[in-house]
């Protein structure tokens, strides 16, 4: 129960940013009693014609479903996304291996990215303790007064004072511009050779034209297509590929020259007039991995989300990640008593090293998949993942297991990883030498009458230089 003191200075939280994390951070703070301003940049997407996203769904799973469900959003959220059981290999030759994710409860979910910012900047709105300002660009501001300075779309500015500012405006951060400019502010940003492009696969006869409940992966090495269901039936087709690829193809031919040589199942699917014309719809866009730390200054202003962390997309994780970064805040605000200045430096000392970690692994993937994982690789991969795991339950969790189904904290996931791969090693290690040694014991005691001893190929040359005699 709040005093009536504290009651009476209620504290101010900006939140910058109503994207993904801010909107659901506001309804965090404002669970809490806080007064929250939320200052968006954007119209109201719930007003909008068409919502310009980076990705239009997205893979929700364990840790953002964690947070969804803290401020009573999981079950609206859940209902509203297409469950994916397994991932569905697509190989050149037009074969679908489908690899389960787990046990049978064990699914990812393909959401909507505008509707679910839409329902939770209408659920931070259902509180009477939060403002939503959209058409507000944060220009400037103040770490020592917590002063910020607004643009709005007819130029003219507006300053707002806070308590706290909690900086969820996305990878390109104008809260953090004031970070970089701090002595011992650690930054690095990079952007991939690769760019993505979004595809729609249109329904066939009002039915999905692929089996819906999969994350559709067309592995082939440098390229690489995966594909999430809509509600509308739909498939969203999100292709990667170096820039330098993108730029290569410039005629509607060459685009079906290149599906027919890398996605041949696809071109059906797809359609090639939409092929032809989508492909030159909108440019490939970007992708950056920013790394930074600390989260925080003082008591005035934190980082979270993509403003604190943005990933490379090849975990899924980047969503989950910075909804869990709301929990991991909340959690200790109340080991902290709300005090801010103890909130935001615990909050830096916890989770920077779980979001780099996140980061780290994804660019790991992006790596190894552009590296040498095709279809049969990828499939023999999560096999031995899965073999593994049904051998040793309990000592051997796929790593993406441990990030995607738990609540395991990043940077543990990766040194267990690490761990088990030592296991695996030195099993096979220890196994492979049993095996030589055991088999030369064996031919040592007994050893065998050689020239009785033909093997299958010795066996094909004899009848090869019999054929041969005349
Ligand atoms: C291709 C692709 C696929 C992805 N797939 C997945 C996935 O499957 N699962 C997953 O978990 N994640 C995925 N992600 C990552 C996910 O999109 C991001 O992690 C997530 O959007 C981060 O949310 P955010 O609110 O921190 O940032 P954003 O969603 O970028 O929101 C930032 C908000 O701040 C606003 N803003 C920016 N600057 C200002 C300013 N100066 N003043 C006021 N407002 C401002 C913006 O308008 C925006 O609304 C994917 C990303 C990409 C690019
Ligand atoms: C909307 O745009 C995008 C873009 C990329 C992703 C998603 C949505 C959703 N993504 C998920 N990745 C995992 C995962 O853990 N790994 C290791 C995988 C990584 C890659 Cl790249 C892949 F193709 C399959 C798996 C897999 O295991 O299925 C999930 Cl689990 S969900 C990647």
């Amino acid at each position: 129960e709040r005093s009536p003191e504290r009651q009476s200075k209620k504290k101010v939280v900006a939140v910058v940013g109503g994207g993904l994390v801010g909107a659901l951070n506001a309804c965090f703070f404002a669970k809490r009693g806080f007064d929250v301003e939320v200052f968006e940049t954007r119209e109201d997407i719930r007003q909008a014609k068409i919502v310009k996203g980076r990705s239009i769904n997205l893979a929700l799973s364990h840790r953002g479903r964690q947070a969804l469900k803290h401020v009573g959003m999981e079950e609206k959220i859940v209902s509203q996304g297409i469950p994916m059981h397994a991932r569905m290999i697509h190989s050149l030759s037009g074969k679908q291996s489908p690899i389960p994710y787990g046990k049978k409860g064990q699914y990812i979910l393909s959401v909507d990215r505008a509707n679910l910012n839409k329902e939770l900047l209408t659920e931070a709105e259902t509180y009477p303790n939060t403002k939503l300002n959209f058409d507000h660009k944060l220009q400037d501001w103040s770490a020592e007064t917590g002063l910020m300075t607004f643009v709005r779309p007819d130029g003219s500015t507006e300053d707002f004072q806070a308590d706290l500012i909690v900086g969820c405006d996305g990878a390109f951060s104008a809260i953090r511009k004031q970070f970089l400019r701090r002595s011992r502010f650690n930054y690095s940003q990079t952007y991939i050779p690769h760019g993505y492009m979004e595809l729609t696969m249109p329904p066939i006869n009002g039915e999905f034209a692929m089996k819906p409940n999969y994350l559709h992966i067309w592995p082939r090495n440098t390229f690489m297509m995966i594909a999430l269901p809509n509600m509308d039936k739909t498939f969203t087709c999100t292709l990667f590929m170096p820039f330098e690829e993108f730029e290569k193809i410039t005629t509607g031919d060459e685009v079906i020259e290149f599906f027919q040589r890398y996605f041949p199942d696809t071109i059906p699917l797809i359609g090639a007039d939409a092929l032809r014309r989508d492909y030159f719809r909108l440019p490939a866009q970007a992708m950056v991995s920013v790394k930074c730390s600390p989260y925080h200054i003082g008591g005035t202003c934190v980082l979270m989300g993509d403003a604190a962390h943005a990933v490379v997309p090849f975990y899924g994780q980047g969503m989950n990640a910075g909804f869990e970064d709301c929990i991991v805040f909340d959690e200790i605000m109340d080991q902290f008593n709300e005090d801010f200045s103890a909130v935001l430096q615990e909050y830096t000392r916890v989770r920077v090293p779980d979001d780099h970690a996140i980061a780290d692994l994804a660019m790991y993937n992006y790596i190894e998949m552009r590296a040498h994982v095709n279809s049969k690789w990828f499939l023999f991969k999560k096999y031995v993942d899965n073999l593994l795991h049904f051998l040793m339950p309990r000592t051997i969790v796929p790593l993406y297991t441990m990030v995607t189904f738990t609540r395991t904290r990043y940077h543990e996931a990766v040194e267990r990883w690490h761990w088990q791969n030592k296991v695996i090693n030195r099993g096979l290690l220890f196994s492979a030498a049993g095996a030589v040694l055991g088999g030369s014991y064996m031919l040592i005691k007994n050893p065998p009458d050689i020239n009785k001893l033909v093997t299958p190929a010795e066996k094909m040359w004899d009848r090869l230089v019999a054929l041969r005699t005349p």
